[in-house]
């Protein structure tokens, strides 16, 4: 049993338009992925739960949007002054439910609340604009309204900040919604609706559907009362909703998979990019859409990089996420181990070093050693697939112009990160490097002050920054004609 502060936030419900579901016989049962325990049981819900959901945030959002934007944006402080003073007991739920370690869980805590603190800062700064008129009798008015219902799905590697990175500005901008939550890690998402209800969120605006995500997705694309479906997934699911939602013309937001190049350069400082390194690759045990899957070293400092980022990673214990000085906990499941294990087996089989780790953690099983491999060449599986688990793969270049051609040889775009002091170079590469986000000099570049997401196949639209309020409005252009002239006096 997790120890919590408040007991009441590890709710084993669903909300459906405003009403608590408790699972019956069919209840789904959520797993600690460091024990294998039983955390609790969610309900297996279906069409219509999803569908009354639908029709109940239809009618919350004509209410919501009718308060003003301050009042909503009252409503949102609330809330992440609730989810900030409950930041040890959602930490506690997420580390159980998805595994990363507390310290690291209570860090996405925060995050995910910073989502919540901007939208309500965004939320009163919803401008339209006037345009000089096209003809003497004309004015022309643009405001911005909400988009309506929207649908969310969202994944389990970071249970809480996927869900705030869209309900923070859905609600901000007048939206209501229907979210599928990880089946992994539902209760992170169930907590936060607990604590949204006690912020003020009215009944109906929210609802936390658990089940059989094909069958929850159905209806969610296929509902013509949602207006915007937002993912975040994988570049196969998010293909395959993006097709779903076509026969209803639905908004869009995708945040899906990467294959994040990391390149250091010989006028890079070395310590600062093996610290990059680290966090870029490691952070969430590398179970994030924008780790470094692909690490170039230029050959002048490729042997000293290798080095010192072995030395620094070895330092790293593992182990369960509740246990103290954890920095690598288990990976999600099963399936996810395999997939490392084949990447590391395949990278090796075709004449890559295995540097340290390379093989399933002592500690049985979900847990895997952290790995750094040398030798890697782009034949490799770790060059065009993305790991999403503990796995460095060094690759060495000579030239400028040959590792960002090698960095851009991929058909996602989504983060990227280089390390060079030289600032033409910085420039240059900069520019020339195909993802919607560029870290420089530094591996960790997700705030809620930026505008996250890619390019290609890793996705459509931005979330956060002033930019991510726009993804849940419609422009509205109002044509005023009439105006004549007063008579001459
Ligand atoms: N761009 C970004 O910000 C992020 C991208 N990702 C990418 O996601 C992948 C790993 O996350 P993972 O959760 O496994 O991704 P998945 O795409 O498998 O799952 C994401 C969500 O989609 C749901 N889902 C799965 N199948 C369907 C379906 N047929 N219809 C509707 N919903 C469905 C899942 O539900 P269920 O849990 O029930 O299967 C889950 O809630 C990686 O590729 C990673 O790069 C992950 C996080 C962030
Ligand atoms: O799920 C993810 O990978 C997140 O988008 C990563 S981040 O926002 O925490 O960088």
């Amino acid at each position: 049993m997790i120890k919590l502060n408040d007991p009441t936030l590890l709710r084993q419900a669903a909300l459906v338009g405003g009403q608590w579901i408790e699972p019956d016989d069919t209840g789904l049962a959520v797993t600690n992925p460091a024990t294998g325990g039983v955390i609790g049981h969610v309900p297996n819900l279906g069409t219509d739960e999803t569908r009354s959901a639908i029709a109940a945030a239809q009618t919350a959002q004509k209410a919501w949007t009718k308060r003003t934007a301050k009042d909503r944006a009252q409503v949102l402080r609330r809330w992440f002054d609730l989810m900030m003073d409950h930041q040890d007991d959602l930490g506690a739920i997420l580390t159980a439910e998805q595994g990363k370690p507390l310290t690291e869980a209570k860090g996405e805590i925060a995050y995910g609340a910073s989502f919540i603190e901007w939208f309500a800062e965004e939320a009163r700064r919803a401008y339209g604009d006037v345009t000089p008129g096209h003809a003497p009798d004309k004015r022309i008015i643009t405001i911005k309204q909400p988009i309506g219902v929207v649908a969310a799905i969202t994944p389990w590697n970071f249970p809480n900040a996927m869900i705030t990175r869209k309900a923070g500005p859905a609600f901000a901008a007048g939206c209501a919604m229907v979210l599928k939550p990880a089946s992994q890690t539902p209760f992170s998402a169930i907590a936060l609706a607990v604590l949204g209800e006690r912020a003020g969120l009215p009944a109906g605006l929210f609802s936390v559907i658990t089940g059989s995500a094909r069958v929850i997705g159905a209806e969610m694309t296929g509902n013509p009362t949602v207006q915007k479906l937002t993912f975040t997934g994988s570049t196969e699911i998010g293909a395959m909703l993006y097709a779903q939602c076509a026969p209803t013309i639905k908004k869009l937001g995708l945040e899906l998979g990467g294959n994040a190049p990391f390149i250091v350069f010989n006028d890079a400082d070395l310590d600062a990019a093996v610290e990059g390194a680290v966090i870029a690759k490691f952070r969430n045990n590398g179970q994030t859409c924008v780790c470094a899957n692909r690490i170039y070293v230029q050959a002048g400092v490729y042997d000293a990089f290798a080095e010192k980022l072995a030395s620094k990673v070895a330092t790293l214990p593992t182990g369960n996420g509740f246990d103290e000085g954890i920095v690598f906990g288990p990976l999600i499941d099963q399936p996810a181990v395999d997939k490392v294990a084949e990447h590391v087996s395949d990278a090796t089989s075709k004449g890559a070093t295995v540097t340290l780790g390379g093989k399933a953690h002592a500690l049985g099983g979900t847990f895997y050693e952290p790995t750094i491999l040398t030798g890697v060449t782009a034949d490799m599986a770790v060059a065009t697939e993305e790991t999403f688990g503990p796995v460095a793969p060094l690759f060495k270049f000579d030239t400028e112009a040959e590792v960002v051609a090698a960095a851009n040889d991929t058909e996602f775009g989504l983060a990227s990160y280089f390390y060079s002091r030289d600032l033409a170079r910085v420039w240059r590469v900069s520019e020339a490097l195909e993802y919607g986000m560029v870290g420089i000099n530094t591996g960790l570049i997700s705030t809620a002050e930026a505008p996250f997401g890619g390019v290609k196949m890793s996705g459509l639209g931005r979330e956060g920054s002033r930019y991510g309020l726009d993804d849940f409005m419609e422009l509205k252009y109002l044509c005023m004609g009439g105006i004549d002239a007063a008579e001459e006096a």
